[in-house]
């Protein structure tokens, strides 16, 4: 659900939805009138009528596909809280025609879709153009025509892009959050380059930070995303610390053990932390980065977020969505039913399997292939009636590991294909480039069946859409449980691990089989979940949660506990010949992983251990007759024996649960006759 907490929330539905609105109105009336004569990019004509995939624009083919936002109420002259985006690419890619001179294309993504719906706010994007502009003319140009377009360009050099873009994002960060490993010897080319790799990282994000200072104006909310820019929110903090600041990462954060590995863990984590709110697309992603914060930095992780000294980071989930009325009116228009017509016939008396993914090693691409042929293996009689179209857009071109990817798909699909062809047919046809929106959604409306087979994803729009497509055939989705996507479709779709080729072999053996009233059922599941999910509601959803949480935290400010009168509590120590001191355990006595790492300390699985600066003074407090000293942990009992079992002290586990004094048996403090009937109830 979008904008459930990583867990729970302490506030009712209620009383958030009463806080929701008062804030609302509030921020209206405060926030600012939009500009005058300024053009609004999300719901201009050029912007609604661009190409909305991939390819070059070709205006008129996409006249008539106006987002479902636009429909006649357009805002104009209201107040609206502004709203910065932040990404690494603009939604616009520019193409230089002259000194001064530039073509704009608009690509539009599951980002700038979703910022279509949020009408209340007034966005502004800022981003990397993707071309080099060296020269100050190019510059200016490029700056002017931008603004048409509600976009503020950074200007990265060739050598901080290849760094940073092609470097420590796309062969660094990209395949450890996918928990996908590096050939050896790239590994350790790796290593190598690392530093500088992560020095042009945090220059790069330091330039977004200083576009995103130039213009940010009080009461602007900033919305950074992923992984490109992990080290933006410590920077515009730095800037102004009153600024809104949210980042959303669109991919898997990965398990605290693999986070573990990057030497830049925790400068990363820390400059994270520094948003009000950080978000991702499942509740899973949102648990590892709130592990890899208390077990990396020793801090403390609530229901809410991670707290370190009094300041709460708000940690949630909001997966994406995608605007499903804009496909489901797509297939209406009547060039996309000539599509459709001419798909059919093209394909007619097979069965259609489609693959749509950018050309990734995450995509598991040739993995999806190889099922296919194991399919075609143990089933002759299906070779002449089915086909599968993987269409592949390039991607990050200019990383040799994608390089070697394209190569090594071809010589699958060359292999396959010379093996099962015939002289009128192959089973796989192979497309190395984009498809345009409307031939996209013709391609998804005909197909049978669906085949997602990501390694990891962190969600994966291709499902939603191909679900969007499906009210008349209502074909089978095949999807990876490693993709996001799987937490929300997972009950209408088959599932599979698509390492195991054997299994997703039978999968499509199964759905190509699938009874008429099974696919209905699967589909109607997922077509309830996609077209009410959408993007519209995640954007808006984290928007105002990040609203909302800046209210949250001014409250917390009011209500943190003053600190310890340090002066006053060493006098009555002194004074007192009966003292009683109860200590924390977890970020209270404990070292941060990275102390024991320099020390060369043993970490058993980051089991918590006692910092070792501790170990004196806790001794002498404990030898000390006149005070008595209590360590209450949520840990186990087994953790607290491993550390305390030597002092002379209480210890308390399992957050009070078990009790004993270090030199006798541990003892349940539970009463006898505590009713425990609810147990069972809540069990899974
Ligand atoms: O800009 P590129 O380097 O060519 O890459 C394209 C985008 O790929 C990634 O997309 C992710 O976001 C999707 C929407 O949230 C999600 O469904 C998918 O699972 C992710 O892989 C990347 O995170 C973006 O930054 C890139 O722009
Ligand atoms: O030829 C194509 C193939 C794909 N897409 C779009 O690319 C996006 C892919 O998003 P997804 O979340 O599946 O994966 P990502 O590429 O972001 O990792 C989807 O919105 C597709 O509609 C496109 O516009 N043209």
């Amino acid at each position: 659900m979008p904008g459930n907490k990583y867990n729970s929330s302490p506030l009712t539905p209620r009383t958030r939805l009463e806080r929701l609105l008062r804030e609302r109105e509030l921020r209206k009336n405060r926030s600012f009138l939009q500009n005058e004569g300024e053009p609004d990019f999300f719901a201009s004509e050029s912007f609604l009528n661009a190409s909305e995939s991939w390819g070059p624009i070709d205006e008129e083919e996409f006249a008539g596909t106006r987002s479902s936002t636009d429909n006649g109420e357009r805002l104009e002259g209201r107040c609206k809280q502004r709203l910065l985006v932040v990404a690494n690419r603009l939604p616009v890619s520019a193409v230089r025609r002259g000194e001064d001179s530039w073509q704009l294309e608009i690509s539009v993504g599951g980002l700038v879709s979703a910022l279509l719906g949020v009408r209340e706010f007034e966005a502004r994007w800022i981003g990397w153009a993707g071309v080099n502009v060296p020269d100050e003319i190019g510059q200016k140009a490029l700056t002017k025509a931008l603004a048409e377009k509600r976009c503020i360009p950074v200007f990265l050099d060739e050598e901080t892009v290849h760094q940073y873009y092609n470097g420590y994002c796309n062969n660094m960060l990209w395949p450890l959050f996918h928990y996908l490993g590096l050939p050896q010897e790239d590994r350790l080319a790796t290593t190598r380059s690392f530093q500088s790799q992560f020095d042009a990282y945090k220059r790069a994000n330091q330039m977004f930070a200083k576009v995103v200072n130039n213009i940010y104006e009080e009461g602007d909310v900033v919305w950074c995303h992923d992984y490109h820019l992990m080290f933006l929110p410590q920077c515009l903090k730095e800037y102004n610390n009153n600024m809104k600041v949210g980042w959303f990462l669109h991919t898997p954060f990965p398990s605290s053990e693999i986070h573990r590995t990057l030497p830049s863990r925790t400068e990363l984590l820390r400059s994270v932390l520094a948003a009000d709110l950080v978000g991702f697309h499942t509740y899973d992603y949102a648990r590892h980065f709130v592990s890899a914060c208390t077990r990396i930095l020793g801090l403390e992780g609530t229901p809410e977020g991670v707290e370190d000294q009094g300041r709460l980071t708000r940690v949630a989930a909001f997966p994406i969505g995608i605007d499903s009325d804009r496909f489901v009116r797509a297939l209406e228009l009547p060039q996309v039913q000539d599509h459709i017509n001419e798909l059919k016939e093209r394909f007619a008396g097979r069965k259609v399997m489609l693959g749509v993914d950018r050309l990734d090693m995450i995509k598991g691409i040739p993995q999806k292939i190889l099922a296919f042929e194991k399919f075609l293996e143990e089933n002759p009689s299906w070779r002449d009636k089915v086909v599968l179209i993987q269409i592949a857009v390039p991607t990050r071109t200019d990383v040799p590991e994608y390089q070697k990817l394209t190569s090594q798909v071809h010589e699958i699909v060359g292999r396959i294909n010379g093996r099962y062809g015939t002289l009128t047919t192959v089973p796989i046809h192979h497309l190395d480039r984009s498809l345009d929106f409307h031939a996209l959604c013709a391609l998804y409306a005909i197909t049978d069946v669906a085949l997602v087979t990501s390694l990891r994803d962190g969600m994966n729009l291709v499902s939603y859409e191909f679900v969007a497509c499906q009210g008349s055939k209502k074909g089978v989705l095949i999807l990876s449980e490693f993709a996001g996507a799987a937490q929300s479709l997972g009950a209408g779709a088959i599932l599979v691990n698509p390492w195991n080729i054997t299994e997703v072999a039978s999968s499509i053996g199964y759905a190509l089989n699938m009874p008429a009233d099974e696919r209905e059922k699967r589909h109607l599941h997922n077509f309830m979940h996609v077209t009410t999910h959408t993007s519209q509601e995640w954007a808006a959803t984290f928007v105002s949660e990040l609203n909302d949480t800046i209210v949250e935290a001014q409250i917390r400010t009011r209500q943190v506990p003053p600190s310890l009168p340090i002066k006053g509590a060493v006098d009555s120590y002194l004074q007192s010949n009966n003292r009683l001191l109860i200590l924390g355990f977890n970020a209270t006595l404990t070292a941060p992983v990275d102390f024991l790492g320099r020390r060369g300390g043993q970490i058993r699985e980051m089991e918590p251990k006692l910092h070792p600066d501790l170990k004196e003074p806790l001794k002498r407090l404990c030898d000390d007759p006149m005070t008595t000293v209590v360590v209450l942990s949520g840990s186990d009992r087994n953790v607290l024996d491993d550390n305390f079992g030597e002092y002379n002290m209480w210890l308390a586990a399992e957050n009070g649960m078990f009790l004993r004094l270090t030199t006798g048996e541990w003892m349940t403090t539970m009463p006898e006759n505590l009713n425990m009937d609810w147990v069972d109830s809540v069990k899974v």
